[in-house]
Order: structure tokens, then sequence, then C-alpha cells
């Protein structure tokens, strides 16, 4: 269509309309297009480059067809994340990416009402269903490490780490028998594989081709068949009970199929698409958590220092508390580790991207306008390593958010003040889990979760890295920085001296 054109001309690479915003790379068609290539293999770096030249401002990197803006301070950050669908889109800048209609599903674009579900019901439920979270991770850490008395065993990590945090959620998304069913796990870890690796693929061709290549390339259909043959039955089974005795019968399970159920309307309440909302849900839940557990390891392997005092703390608050998700709230340290390791491996250069969807642009405090159709980002990692926001900020400092909160609590009046320093906070200078109205909808799960699993870790287990004093370097490609997905890690239970 014209309007169509018209965004393409406006955000294309030889558009002037953004000429106010100054470039990292080359000018013109080809030499920028040049850029668009090399950003696949230096993002980080070209990040960096802008963040330095350019303080506290905006500038912009191209992609191959299109300029990306990146904004770099944390007022600009709290301006994009504040602003509405309809004028900055999540789900356009997601799908520049990442062609979610092709290779997930296109209910999942058009009426996203599962982030809803996740934001609301599963976490109010976080503390009704700990103790079996709690018990699935047990249970998880004993039958994947298959420890034997005193010996130190070597295990390729995010894969471990990968088979946990599959078990775990998925006892929390659909329960006991199914979240320990091989073929029901191993499928969803694959489809997130398959949509990583195929979207990254189809999102090379222009939206027009999409559809067609994806027929070729994407596994979408192979995975929801297996999806639907392991997790159909159940979904059926309680749809069938709904028909019958209405929404709330007695011993209803209280998990992610329920919540799910009370949100659900009209073609929504079928199988396929409520195993779609399951499947997609696991995507979103998985390999983010099992990367940020695996970063945190690599962290607490490259510096042991931190086993003991995390020990300490984890055996003691459950002394006094036991294991609840309200015991979790007192484990400060556990806290601060993982919120550490996330801020300085947390997964891209770049976070928060989105599509200038608004007829008008979009403008920003300073003036500076985005035409519709641009894409713009925060500069997620370049501002987590500034000496301005964090103190001695390229250094992993375990516990500067647990004594941060200390020093906060002996001068503030608590009652009156939440002080935002905690895994689950979100703000413009921390963005693993990005900020404003799409911060990651699922992160209270995933604090409660990798928390457990971190003081479950450090309680049960000593630890080795593969070459002391070495962190597994990341694996990066374009604006995806992912833990090292070959190096091992070597546990031992620890009473068995
Ligand atoms: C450590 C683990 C996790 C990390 C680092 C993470 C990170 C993120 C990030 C960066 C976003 C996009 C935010 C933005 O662009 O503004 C996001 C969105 C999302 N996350 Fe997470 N996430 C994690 C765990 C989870 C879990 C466990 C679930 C589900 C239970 C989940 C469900 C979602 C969903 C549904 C969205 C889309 C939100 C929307 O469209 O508004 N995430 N996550």
């Amino acid at each position: 269509s014209v309007r169509n054109l018209k965004a393409f001309h406006n955000s294309n690479l030889t558009s002037t309309q953004l000429d106010a915003i100054p470039i990292v790379g080359s000018r013109g068609f080809l030499a920028s297009f040049w850029d668009g290539y090399k950003f696949l293999a230096n993002a980080p770096d070209m990040i960096q480059a802008g963040y330095t030249q350019y303080p506290n401002g905006i500038f912009r990197v191209a992609r191959f067809s299109h300029w990306l803006v990146v904004v770099s301070h944390p007022k600009f950050v709290k301006e994009v994340g504040g602003a509405p669908e309809h004028i900055l889109s999540f789900h356009e800048g997601v799908e520049d990416n990442l062609p979610v209609k092709q290779v997930i599903g296109r209910p999942i674009v058009e009426n996203p009402y599962h982030q809803n579900t996740i934001r609301t019901s599963l976490t109010r439920n976080l503390h009704a269903r700990f103790p079996e979270v709690r018990d699935e991770i047990a249970c998880a850490f004993d039958e994947v490490l298959q420890l034997h008395d005193s010996e130190w065993k070597w295990l390729p990590a995010l894969h471990t780490i990968m088979a946990v945090v599959a078990r775990v959620s998925n006892r929390l998304f659909v329960g006991l028998p199914l979240c320990r069913n091989q073929t029901y796990l191993w499928n969803n870890v694959q489809f997130a594989i398959d949509v990583i690796q195929s979207g990254q693929k189809i999102a090379l061709f222009p939206k027009i081709m999409r559809p067609l290549v994806a027929t070729f390339i994407s596994s979408k259909d192979k995975s929801f068949a297996v999806a639907l043959q392991t997790l159909g039955p159940l979904v059926a089974e309680r749809l069938a009970k709904e028909d019958e005795l209405g929404p709330n019968w007695p011993g209803k399970p209280n998990d992610l199929i329920s919540w799910l159920l009370e949100d659900a309307q009209g073609e929504e309440r079928t199988v396929p698409a409520l195993v779609l909302r399951v499947l997609s849900t696991n995507f979103a839940a998985i390999h983010t958590s099992s990367m940020a557990f695996t970063q945190a390891l690599y962290d607490l392997t490259t510096n042991p220092e931190y086993l003991l005092p995390m020990r300490e703390e984890a055996e003691h608050v459950i002394a006094n508390e036991g294991w609840t998700k309200a015991a979790l709230n007192s484990m400060v340290k556990i806290d601060s580790f993982l919120r550490e390791s996330q801020r300085l491996n947390g997964n891209g250069s770049v976070a928060m991207i989105r599509k200038v969807v608004a007829k008008d642009g979009f403008r920003f405090s300073d003036g500076t306008v985005l035409p519709n159709g641009s894409f713009v980002c925060a500069a997620a990692r370049a501002i987590h390593y500034d000496a301005s926001n964090y103190k001695n900020a390229t250094e992993f400092d375990g516990f500067r958010f647990a004594r941060e909160r200390a020093e906060h609590a002996a001068t503030h009046d608590l009652t009156q003040d939440v002080f935002k320093r905690q895994m689950i906070s979100t703000a413009g200078d921390f963005l693993p889990f990005g900020t404003g109205k799409h911060a990651c909808p699922g992160r209270f799960f995933a604090a409660t979760e990798l928390k457990a699993m971190l003081a479950h870790v450090v309680i049960n287990y000593e630890l080795k890295a593969e070459v002391e004093g070495v962190r597994p370097q990341d694996n990066t490609f374009g604006i995806t920085i992912a833990p090292n997905a070959s190096a091992r890690v070597a546990f031992r239970k620890t009473n068995a001296l």
C-alpha cells in the first residue's frame, strides 16, 4: 500500500529523515549495506563505539535494509519503554529479527493474551505452587546430574541446565506427570532452537517472501504435531471438564492450562490454540532462563569465593523460614549475584527493539524525531558497562546490589520506600528483562525459579571450572550474546568428601 511504501522510504538506508542522528560506520547505500553485514559479526563493538562517541545520546547503525537507531541514555530508554504499542510497536520490532507469525504462529502476534495471563495469574500463583517447583528442582538436579558418592563429574553446563529448567518450568506450567515426559520436554527445547535458527534465516528475506520461505525452512509444524500428541490429551480433558462442570470444577489443577482458560476467548478455546500458547510460553521461558542460569554458573566457577557466603545465606534462611517463596526474599546475596550476572552477561548488545508505527513518528524529550517506519532500541550492554551507571562497572561484583540494599535499608524508612535493586526490578540502566510496558511478564517466575535453583546448587554441590579463573567465552551473533554452549562444569556432592 502507499502507506507501506512511504514507511519503507522513511526508514530505509537512503532516507534523509534521520539525518540529524549521527552514524556509527559508513554513510551511503552500498557502504552502509556492507556495514549491515559487519554488524552481524561486530554488533557489540559497533554499539560500544557509538556509545563512547556519542555519550548520553542517540546514534544509528546500519542493518541490511534500514537504520537501527540506538539510544544510550537511561532517560531515552525509559521513553522507549513507556511508549504504547500504537506508537512504538513491540511486535513489529520483534518481527524484524524473528518472524513470529511464520515460526511460532499468527495468533501469538495478533492476540497476545497469554502475556497478561503470565503477568497476572501465573505470577499470583507462584506462592501456592512453590512447594512443587522446589520439589522438581531437587528431583531434576538428582536425576539429570546422576552424581554418585564422592566423584567429580564433568557436565556440559548449558545442556544440563536446559534439562533442569525445562522440567522445573513445566512442573509449574503443566504439572506431573507430563513435566517429566522426555518427548514433551525435548520437543519444547528443540522447538525453541528451531524458532531461533529458522527465524534468523527467514528474517533475511523481504516480508512478502517470508511465508513461502518458511514452508521450506521452518519445522514449526513438526514441533506442533509432537506438542499436540503429548500435551493435547491433557488440554482436551480440561476443556471437556469445563464443558461438563463449568469453569470452577472441584479439583481443577492450578496450572498454566487453567490460567489460560480463564483468559482465552472464542477461537482460542480449542485444543490446538491452547497447545500453541503453552508451546510459545515454553519458548519464551526455557532458553532465556537456562542461558541466564548458565551464565551465573560460569560466574560462580570463575569466582569461586562467592560459593560459601551464598551457601551460608541459603542454609541460614532455610533453617529459619523453610523452603518457601517468601524465604527467597531473604536471600539477598543470591538475588544480588544473579542480578549482577545478568548485568554483565545479559543476553544481547541491544534490547527493546521497537518499530515506530505512529503516523507522525516518535518524538524524544530532546526534540529528536524518528519517522514512521524507523527502528529503535536501547544500548543495553554498553549501558550496563558504563561507569557512570555502576561503580567499577566492568568488574563482576556479585554482592554489589546486596550491599546497596543494606546501605539503603540503614538510612531509609523501608515501609515508605521500595529500593529497586532486586532481580525483578527493571530500570533505564538495568535491561536484562527490558523495562516499561513490555518488560518481561515472566520475570517474577524466572527470579523465583533461578534463585531457588542457585540456593539448591550452592547448598548441595561443590563446583569446578574447566580452566581455573577463565570464564568460558560467549557465543555472539548479531545482537545476540549467548553463553558458551560447549563449556563444562564439574559438580560434586557437598557432603561426599
Ligand atoms: C531469566 C529469564 C528471562 C529473561 C532474561 C527474559 C527476558 C525477556 C525480555 C528481554 C523480553 C522483552 C522485553 C522488551 O522488549 O521490552 C521478554 C519478554 C517476554 N517474556 Fe521473558 N525473560 C525471561 C523469562 C521468561 C519466562 C520464565 C517467561 C514465561 C513464564 C517469559 C515470558 C515472556 C513473554 C510472554 C514476553 C513477551 C512480553 C510482551 O510481549 O509484552 N520470560 N523477556
